[in-house]
């Protein structure tokens, strides 16, 4: 199949607000979670687990559809670049270890900050995590991923650090910056993931979601197809 690769603009889109995102209806359709595999286009490698964030598993694994999506979305690519998934399915534990984590990140980092800044910027980079909320992550409908080149295995120069809690984050930080190389590499991960049905959230260039309330929220969907799911 031919693939053309001219880059499309990644539209500017509003931030969600997590308070509208949690009323979202959800029916389950009890889809099985499933282990990422690891085959030539498509890996993972469990980024919580190798950097020992508490309860984290050796492990990324995703709802059913999502693979399958992942692999589709490997064939938009150009054919020397493939797609890593850094984690996915996320327990409650874990989810609350990486708002503790990247809380204390933002903490240092921004100290002039007020406590109540702190934490509304806590809420773009981390999901809220709670008994009653469905942190998106916990439904296997969520991956966070970046594209490696299939010769070196290197991954590419996205324009920030995975999970780094900074205006370079935003998915359309480079829009603006034709010149580097972050410009056409989140265009090339975006339209690939888009094409196939994920949904972006727009303060992180490498977290999609498909089936979870964030992408109905993102899809303008009525009501989401995967709630939180139990553990493998
Ligand atoms: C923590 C980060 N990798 C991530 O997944 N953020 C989103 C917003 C989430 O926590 O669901
Ligand atoms: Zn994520």
């Amino acid at each position: 199949m031919h693939h053309t690769h001219t880059h499309k603009r990644i539209p500017s889109r509003e931030h969600h607000d997590w308070n509208i995102v949690e009323r979202i209806a959800i029916v389950d359709n009890q889809e099985p979670l499933v282990a990422v595999p690891n085959e030539s286009r498509l890996k993972q490698e469990p980024i919580y687990f190798k950097n020992q964030v508490p309860h984290a598993i050796n492990l990324c694994a995703a709802r059913a559809s999502v693979i399958e999506k992942l692999r589709e979305a490997t064939t938009q690519l150009p054919e020397h670049l493939g797609i890593v998934v850094l984690d996915a399915w996320r327990s409650r534990e874990v989810q609350q270890a990486l708002q503790d984590q990247i809380g204390d990140v933002i903490k240092q980092t921004y100290p002039h900050l007020s406590a109540d800044e702190q934490k509304a910027m806590l809420k773009q980079f981390v999901a809220p995590v709670g008994p009653d909320f469905v942190s998106p992550h916990l439904t296997g409908g969520s991956v966070d991923v970046t594209l490696f080149d299939l010769n070196t295995g290197a991954y590419l120069d996205m324009g920030s650090d995975f999970d780094e809690p900074t205006d370079k984050s935003f998915t359309t930080a480079y829009e603006n910056q034709p010149e580097h190389v972050a410009h056409a590499n989140r265009r090339t991960l975006y339209h690939a993931m888009l094409s196939v049905g994920f949904t972006n959230i727009t303060s992180e260039w490498w977290h999609y979601d498909y089936g979870n309330q964030l992408w109905a929220h993102y899809s303008g969907r009525d009501y989401a197809v995967y709630g939180a799911a139990e553990q493998l």
